[in-house]
């Protein structure tokens, strides 16, 4: 009939009078063959068959029929002064039958400033429904976050977190939801109003709480911190910045290394970049090789914590699956002392959530999600039981293939460093201290001259840190870093600032024990409940083999003595990671205030959680190694004293006083960097070495894998401003680099 109302209105001039609607009162319709004609008698009212208002196309072309007089065709009813409209609808506005959304718009604003929002969704829902809105998506985008308030609210009141700011995707969709319960009420629907369908989030935004957490940060502080500590980046800090917000904010998925020997204000960019993209709602993961780095960090952990690195793969659908797929950017404090392993886990883990293949040209490194690492490769490298230098080596990320892809970003400028008298002074072949620190570190020291000895390993320490020995006593040692202990020993400042620092377990063992025989508190014993674990051996006759007793005898690395004496207010180091978010840590140092029978209370000392008191219970702890058939299970405080520690643990601790006390030379890459790296003046180091008789007392040797620097850098051809193909360098005085012994020491000046 519709085609026939056309043909008419062009054959008919009197018709072209009527719209579509009157038509029946003056035609008649014959249906062999189908036309109309003028209608001779009687009158008839014409109908055409209701359409609902909403956004289908019918609905406006009815519109249209009912109102436009004589079209000759559908395109004559879209046209509108001259201009061929794109659908029924526009071409309804643009006659104007349709309301301006002007008037729904200004009834939004209105009630908007007293209306709650289950209000306002209602009003918007009786809107479509009873007013011919022109544009529905347009009018519900312009008001849905007035429709969301109480979601953000309810969401936060759910997860008790006060500054969890909802994603605006999960609130619109929540909005949706709501809408269409409410159109349907109305037997109506979102499509009518061409309104999107709600969305199948699953459970990744409230329902998933590791992404709740990482999303629970007051936004305008977070602005305020990034802001203000913007503002005071150097150059090499600002070129850092912005490569990396660079690559989170297109997408770019580029893996960078920041590498910055201490105190060139690592942390402090992590810091910058941190605040500015959680300000901004993203996601930002903030892990570290060690607990005790990991607290120096904005809500940090240890990166085996978060990645459940190695023995867990992440499965797909899951909760860290869902946060690790949104998470923006993925900052790794202390990356060189991890095994490249842990990256290529992680690698290939991020890489198959993002459907990214491992290999090939359409590979990209770490799923292509942009991934910070940083460190100082003049620090402990990863430990290999048993390994050599070899070994060592190639456990380091620079040996991993995804190292071609990284983007090195190179720090310079100490600001740290103290640039006092006793700092300025020179100790050594012409260089101050800083400086002599470095070149430890370098491995450019000169080396020591000795009669007996062509290894070039050994160094001569400065003469003006080094403290005569006497015999083989601890003693000098244990006076120049204890100095008072018996007037200061309670005090937490005196405790937290000092400690010797030695190579082996076993020789922190035997200082520990001289320094808490001086202290006159009462001693408490705690002993270890030692077994065989009954799962890790179907022998039995196990039990037989290896008694109690000798269970007790034995020493695992990281492992708790059997016989653990204690006093009041002496320090202690936990040796496991039992609360990161809390700040116990492995490596974390404290003061006993308190010795229960189950639990021992103490005091943080360092780091972002110093002075919280916290309570340490006992736990089983399970230990192998290989020359043993059986793991152990040792239950105690999972503690030691530490007057002493390792090297190794003493890595990422500042102290004013410390003493290095070498009764045999280090044996690994980093370890006299780190021993010395600790304090921050010249002042606060002493050396105490026993050599053999034939060699000087101020010589000892410095491990140092220089080939590493040269991969680090040096690989492949140049490129421009990039050495090798793949690996980029970015740094503001890059031609330093080539000249290694002129790049460190200008770094401290
Ligand atoms: N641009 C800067 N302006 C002012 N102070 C800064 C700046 N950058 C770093 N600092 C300060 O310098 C000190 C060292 O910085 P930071 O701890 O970030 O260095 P780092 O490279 O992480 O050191 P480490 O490797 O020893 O942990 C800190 O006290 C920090 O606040």
């Amino acid at each position: 009939m519709l085609t026939e109302f056309f043909t008419l209105n062009r054959i008919d001039p009197a018709a072209r009078s009527l719209t579509y609607a009157d038509i029946p009162a003056s035609y008649t319709f014959h249906l062999r063959p189908k036309h109309w004609s003028r209608r001779k008698k009687g009158y008839v009212i014409g109908r055409i068959v209701f359409i609902p208002p909403g956004t289908t196309d019918v609905y406006f072309l009815r519109m249209l029929l009912t109102k436009v007089a004589g079209p000759t065709s559908f395109e004559d009813l879209m046209t509108v002064d001259g201009r061929l409209c794109k659908d029924y609808k526009e071409a309804c506005m643009l006659r104007g039958y349709l309301i301006d959304d002007g008037e729904p718009e200004a009834t939004m604003v209105e009630v908007g400033q007293w209306g709650m929002p289950a209000l306002l969704r209602s009003l918007f829902v009786m809107i479509l429904v009873h007013s011919e809105v022109a544009d529905p998506r347009k009018l519900f985008e312009t008001n849905w976050r007035l429709f969301a308030d109480d979601f953000s609210y309810q969401t936060r009141r759910t997860l008790d977190m006060q500054y969890f700011q909802a994603p605006d995707q999960y609130l619109r969709n929540e909005v949706i939801k709501h809408i269409e319960a409410l159109l349907h009420t109305h037997c109506r629907s979102l499509d009518d109003f061409g309104l999107p369908p709600p969305a199948d989030l699953g459970q990744n935004l409230v329902g998933n709480r590791l992404i709740c957490e990482q999303l629970n940060y007051d936004v305008c502080m977070q602005q305020r911190t990034a802001e203000q500590i913007y503002s005071t980046l150097n150059r090499g800090q600002q070129d850092a910045y912005h490569n990396i917000m660079n690559s989170v904010d297109e997408g770019a998925g580029k893996f960078f290394f920041l590498y910055g020997h201490g105190g060139t204000g690592k942390t402090y960019l992590y810091n910058t970049i941190i605040a500015k993209l959680r300000s901004q709602q993203k996601i930002v993961l903030v892990v570290a090789s060690s607990g005790i780095a990991a607290t120096l960090l904005p809500d940090g952990s240890t990166g085996h914590s978060r990645f459940k690195i190695p023995i867990n793969i992440v499965k797909k659908g899951t909760q860290l699956a869902e946060l690790l797929q949104q998470t923006s950017l993925i900052v790794w404090d202390e990356a060189p002392m991890t095994h490249r392993f842990c990256f290529e886990a992680l690698n290939k883990t991020l890489c198959d959530l993002m459907g990214v293949p491992f290999s090939g040209p359409t590979f990209r490194p770490f799923g292509g999600k942009t991934v910070l690492l940083g460190g100082d490769f003049r620090q402990i490298l990863p430990v290999i039981p048993g390994g050599g230098r070899e070994e060592t080596l190639n456990a380091s990320i620079i040996r991993s293939p995804l190292w071609l892809h990284c983007h090195l970003l190179c720090l310079q400028q100490n600001m740290r460093i103290n640039h006092d008298v006793i700092n300025e002074r020179l100790v050594f072949d012409g260089m101050t201290f800083p400086q002599w620190v470095l070149a430890v570190g370098n491995g450019t020291v000169p080396a020591a001259s000795l009669d007996d000895n062509n290894d070039r390993a050994w160094i001569n320490i400065p003469t003006c840190l080094v403290l005569p020995p006497n015999g083989d006593s601890i003693a000098p040692i244990v006076d120049f870093v204890f100095h008072g202990l018996l007037d200061s020993y309670r005090s937490v400042s005196f405790l937290k600032n000092r400690a010797v620092i030695t190579p082996t377990n076993e020789t922190v063992s035997r200082i520990n024990a001289s320094v808490l025989s001086c202290i006159p508190e009462e001693t408490k014993t705690y002993y270890s409940t030692d077994s065989l674990c009954t799962e890790s051996t179907d022998d039995s006759e196990l039990e037989n083999l290896y008694p109690v007793e000798f269970l007790n005898s034995l020493v695992f690395n990281g492992m708790p003595e059997h016989e653990l004496s204690l006093k009041l207010y002496t320090p202690i180091m936990l040796l496991r990671n039992i609360d990161p978010p809390a700040g116990m840590c492995n490596g974390t140092r404290l003061m006993v205030v308190h010795l229960g029978t189950n639990a021992i209370k103490g005091i943080i000392l360092t780091g972002t959680y110093e002075g919280t008191v916290v309570a340490i219970p006992r736990i089983a702890l399970n230990f192998s190694e290989h020359k043993w058939p059986f793991t152990m299970k040792r239950r105690q405080f999972p503690v030691r004293l530490c007057y002493a520690m390792t090297i190794n643990k003493s890595q990422g601790q500042t102290l004013d006083r410390a003493g290095v006390f070498l009764p045999k030379p280090v044996f690994s890459h980093g370890q006299l960097y780190v021993a010395i790296s600790r304090v921050r003046s010249a002042a606060g180091l002493r050396f105490l070495i026993h050599n053999d008789s034939s060699l000087p007392t101020n010589c000892t040797k410095n491990v140092v894998y220089t080939e590493l620097y040269s991969e680090l850098i040096f690989q492949g051809n140049s490129e421009g401003f990039f050495f090798n193909s793949r690996l980029h360098i970015s740094s503001p005085s890059l031609p330093y680099i080539f000249s290694y012994h002129y790049l460190y020491s200008r770094t401290w000046t």
